[in-house]
Formats: C-alpha cells, structure tokens, sequence
C-alpha cells in the first residue's frame, strides 16, 4: 500500500508522462522535431512556434511545476534551503559571463567548444576563475562543458548572444556593446547588477523602515529614486542598458502577441497612439510596423529619448521621415499636453509605482482624454497563491512555471517600492482616477494581460 507522499509523486510523474505525450503529439502533428537542449535557440526556426500551442504551454507549465515539486519532496530539505539561500551565485556567474560576451565569443565555434583560455583572452579575465564561472551556470544548464574546461553554448546561453557585433568590438567599446543587440543580454545584465545589488537589501529596509527609503538606495548610497538616478550624466550606460534591455524582456514572448489582445488595426488612421512613459518606444514601433497610419507619440525624459531616436533611427527611419513618430520630453506626474490621444499605452509603468501615485498618473491621463480616448494598460495580472489547483497535486499557480509573476513583483519592489496588482488591485486605480475597466484580454502566448479603460 503507497504511502500518502507516494502516492502524490505517483500523481506527479503521471502528469508528467501525460503531458509529455501531449507535447509529442502536437510536435509529431506539425512534423517539427522538439529543439534540443545542446544547440543554440533560434527564434525563427518554425518548431519554436509549436511552443506557443496553448495546449503546449499548459502542458509545459504542468511539467515545470510537477518537476519542481517532486525535487522539493525528495531532496534533502536542508540542503535545498541552503542552496537556494546561495543562488545568487547563478545570478553573479551570469552577470560575469554576459559581460564577458562568452556567447559572442562561443558562437563561431559551434558544439566542439572553446577552451577557457581563448574565452578568456579578449577580456583579459583569469581563465581559472572564468571556468568555475561557466561550470556552475552549466551546472544549471546554462553552457555546457564539453570536456574538461572546454565550453560551448546551448539552448540557454545563447540567448546572450548579441549577434550584432564581432566580440572584439564588444571588449573594445563597451560603452556601445548593446546597441542594436536582442536585449536579451541588457536585461540580464541590469536585473544581475542593478536589482540584484538592490534586493540585497529586503531584509534591513523590513526591518528598519523609513519613508523613501528602498533598497535601492541603500544599495547605491543615493537618496534619489531610480529614476531620477538613472537620468545622470555619468549612468548613461546604466541609462541605455535598461532601455534596451526593456526590449530584451520582450524577446520572453512570442513576436506578434502584442497583437493578440487589444486590436490596434481598429483605430481609425492617422489617430494618436501615445506610448507614456514608453523607454526606447520598441512596443509602438511594432505595432507602427504593422499599422504605418498610426501616429506615435512617445513620452519619457528627455535623454531616455536619445535611446528611442537611435533606435527608431537604426529599425525604422521612414516613420520618421514622414513625421508619423515624435519623441516629447514629458514628465507623467505633470499636466498631460496630449489633447488629441486615440489611446494612452502604458506598459510597464503603473507596476513602478504606489496606488496613491498610479492615481496620480491616471488622473493627468483623464483631465487630457477625449470621451473616445481609451487607455491600455499592459502588464502581468498577479494570481493568489492559493485557491483550487487546476491540476492537483501542483500547487495552485503553477509554482516555478509561473515564478516570474512574482520575481517581477520584487524587481519592482526593491528599485521602486512599486508592485504587481491583481486584477482588483487595478479596477481600484482605475476608479479612482476615473476611468471604468472596459475590458481585460489575456493575450494567448503571453504572460501579459491588455487592460482597456475608458472614461468613465
Ligand atoms: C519599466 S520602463 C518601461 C518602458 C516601456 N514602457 C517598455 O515597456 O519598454 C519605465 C519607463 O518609465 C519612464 N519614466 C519613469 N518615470 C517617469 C516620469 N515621471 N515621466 C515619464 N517617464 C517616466 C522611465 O524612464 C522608463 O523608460
């Protein structure tokens, strides 16, 4: 007779074996092989499409979040405590190896590998320390060590990969080494460095709180806010690196999901799509891609719009040329000059900030909207933790398989006090500020939802 615990695991390898099979019959159906684990991703390979089948997904999800949970029952629980209170060691190793380009470097070599020693050269960085580098991230299946201290890229690490420049380029100007990159590597690098140096700082701002203060600011010895910090002559690095890495982030999803939730292509042509607080506009410039009759307006200071120019500039000069796309320095706690607005998108920003200031950046949007204007909000809807498992015995949100939801959640925490909100969360800034919740698309492939207000 199997004990409880045992028969929970039972449970847990039959989701596995089922979903499995769920995955093998879809991938057999569109006659694509599964990409393996060993060779570099690319995005455009067809059989990389298959993953984003809702039936694939859901069936990922199960194996992630059932994996995971056998891991916890079994090991040593000691132990695994332990380990995880050491893993910010991944994220350093990361960090190290992204800014190194081993990526760049390990791309022309393909599966033989490169010995640590030439990975190390255009840098100059010591290959001893370098190879416990790599071996602990291939310890994680990030790399992978072909033979003793001889490394290659797989799936994983090649993600880092510029594919923009040649490394030397990248050793010799590093100030310019993200630029025109995926972003991928940006946004690791500013979530290993700038979050990470922040979030080392939870512990003492919960236990000695003081209005304003973050961990952030703990961790750079500033009282400014993020942002404010970030606008500085001398953080233009740190400055480019997060804006191109906010397009990097979008490289976690499917290229066209922007357009499987709010329809863009119904908004009348020449209308105004403003982009509030929208970074390098990498979001608008996909959706005027697609839509060239859109007008674009995007807002955020003055020097995050050096990037947006360059940008534009590089991937898509004709807006430009036509005078379809303007970049408008613009604070949104201040008075919104925009008068004319088919729509207000804000995408990533309302999770930087408190409700009380959400109301505030709501409200600047309201006193400017048109009775037609609509606002969409674009951003991760954070599910309860608890409730009924759709699949029980996993935990009810899919534990790991959905873990960025709430690692998001403390990124957002730790450089600005801001927070992920439930979909209540929302409906109450929203009716504060006067604006009614219209509707919410959950965009299929995506872990972010489209949330239309109106005036209300
Ligand atoms: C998390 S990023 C999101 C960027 C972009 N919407 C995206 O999804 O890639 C937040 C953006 O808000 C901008 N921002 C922060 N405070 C602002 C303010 N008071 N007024 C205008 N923009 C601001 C930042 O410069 C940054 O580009």
């Amino acid at each position: 007779m199997p004990t409880t615990g045992l028969l929970t695991l039972r449970r847990l390898s039959g989701i596995i074996t089922e979903s499995l099979d769920t995955i093998e019959q879809v991938y057999t159906h569109a006659k694509m092989p599964l990409p393996s684990l060993d060779a570099p991703f690319d995005p455009a390979d067809p059989a990389e499409a298959v993953r984003q089948d809702p039936v694939v997904m859901t069936a990922i999800l199960n194996i992630m979040a059932a994996t995971s949970q056998m891991s916890a029952t079994l090991c040593n629980p000691v132990a695994a405590v332990v380990n995880t209170s050491m893993a910010f060691h991944i994220s350093s190793c990361l960090r190290a190896a992204s800014e190194l380009d081993v990526a760049d470097i390990l791309r022309e070599v393909g599966p033989e590998g490169l010995h640590v020693k030439d990975i190390a050269a255009p840098s100059n960085a010591d290959p001893g320390l370098l190879a416990r580098v790599l071996r602990l991230l291939a310890t994680h299946n990030i790399f992978r060590e072909v033979t003793p201290d001889v490394f290659a890229n797989n799936r994983l690490s090649s993600v880092l990969d510029s594919k923009a420049k040649p490394p030397g380029v990248l050793v010799e100007r590093r100030g310019e080494r993200l630029i025109g990159t995926s972003g991928v590597a940006a946004a690791v690098e500013f979530f290993s460095d700038d979050i990470f140096k922040s979030s080392a700082w939870l512990t003492d701002t919960l236990l000695e709180q003081k209005d304003g203060v973050l961990p952030f600011n703990k961790a750079f010895g500033t009282e400014e806010p993020v942002f404010v910090y970030m606008q500085r002559e001398e953080n233009t690095y740190r400055r480019l690196r997060l804006g191109i890495g906010m397009q990097g982030m979008s490289q976690t999803e499917a290229p066209d999901v922007i357009f499987t939730g709010f329809d863009w292509g119904a908004l009348s042509a020449g209308s105004t799509l403003a982009d509030i607080g929208g970074g390098h506009g990498h979001l608008a410039m996909s959706i005027a891609q697609k839509h060239p009759n859109l007008r674009i307006v995007i807002q955020d200071f003055e020097r995050t719009l050096d990037g947006a120019k360059i940008l534009w500039k590089n991937s898509f000069p004709t807006h430009i040329e036509s005078g379809m796309v303007e970049f408008q320095a613009h604070d949104f706690f201040d008075p919104q000059p925009l008068k004319n607005a088919a729509v207000f998108m804000l995408r990533f920003i309302l999770h930087d900030w408190s409700d009380a200031r959400c109301v505030d950046i709501l409200q600047n949007l309201r006193d400017a909207a048109q009775p037609s204007t609509q606002l969409v909000i674009i951003e991760r809807i954070i599910p309860f933790a608890t409730g009924r498992p759709r699949r029980p015995p996993l935990l009810p949100n899919w534990g790991v398989g959905m873990a960025a939801f709430y690692l998001y959640d403390f990124d957002v925490h730790t450089i600005l006090g801001g927070v992920e909100r439930t979909l209540g969360g929302f409906n109450n800034i929203l009716r504060r500020a006067h604006w009614k919740l219209d509707c919410v698309y959950h965009c299929v492939g995506s872990e972010l939802s489209h949330i239309v207000g109106v005036p209300a």
